[in-house]
């Protein structure tokens, strides 16, 4: 009886709840539900919490929003689709990649001039902020000679190709076939993938490596056991 109580009252006190930041609107990724979140990177980072034993706490967000919000420290981990980069890995680490992505081009389901990334030329292209796809078309702007317009989420992108206002889009290849395959958004993907963007979980450079060590730990283990394969085909099916 000397001491016990107390340091069960310190501990239960003082545990952590690592705060997750999320996109808003990411489908399969992340996606609201009535007042719930659901989606791949969801399940995925409470089936690593509970397999690692550590408390999470959801914070969803514009996707632009996040390495910002992870420099400002208000966050503590980050899954939301975001691509391993070398300029991203200057500001944060990554775990190991768990999803292979890529970027593709999108227009308009009736759009019989644009067949790949080449056709672009002078063409307005619509691209979420702060992402891979906003990058790509930045870089090669002058080269394949766009117009670049940006927004904010995803289903903004989507709409503006839908009505007319833009020429194309630049998204990831899983989101975007998901998007098409759920509802008839008058959209259609052209060309080859762009590239080969891998998904990883981030923390700040430096920061929370006790729990990035946890997050490749329970990645491994819940590839292994199965769970990682079993919460992918409940979005994606076989
Ligand atoms: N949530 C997103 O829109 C992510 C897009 C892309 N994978 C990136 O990392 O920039």
């Amino acid at each position: 009886a000397c001491g016990s109580k107390e340091t069960t009252g310190e501990k239960a006190g003082s545990e952590k709840v690592y705060k997750v930041g999320v996109d808003t609107t990411y489908p399969p990724f992340e996606y609201k539900d009535g007042n719930e979140y659901k989606g791949i990177d969801i399940d995925l980072i409470n089936a690593i919490a509970k397999n690692q034993g550590f408390k999470i706490e959801l914070n969803p967000m514009d996707f632009g929003g996040i390495i910002p919000a992870m420099q400002a420290n208000q966050l503590d981990v980050a899954i939301a689709g975001m691509s391993i980069t070398d300029e991203r890995k200057k500001v944060v680490d990554f775990s190991t990649p768990y999803f292979d992505a890529g970027l593709t081009v999108v227009v308009k389901k009736d759009n019989s001039n644009i067949k790949s990334v080449d056709d672009l030329k002078g063409k307005t292209v619509a691209v979420k902020k702060g992402t891979t796809g906003a990058k790509f078309a930045q870089d090669n702007a002058s080269k394949l000679g766009i117009n670049v317009v940006q927004f904010n989420d995803s289903p903004a992108m989507f709409q503006e190709v839908s009505n007319g206002n833009a020429d194309a889009l630049i998204e990831d290849y899983p989101v975007i076939s998901y998007a098409i395959a759920q509802k008839d958004l008058g959209l259609k993907i052209v060309g080859d993938r762009l590239n080969g963007d891998q998904y990883g979980i981030a923390v700040l450079k430096g920061q929370n490596q006790d729990v990035l060590k946890k997050i490749n730990k329970g990645l491994a283990e819940l590839k292994k056991d199965g769970t990682y394969d079993k919460i992918v085909k409940s979005y994606l099916g076989e």
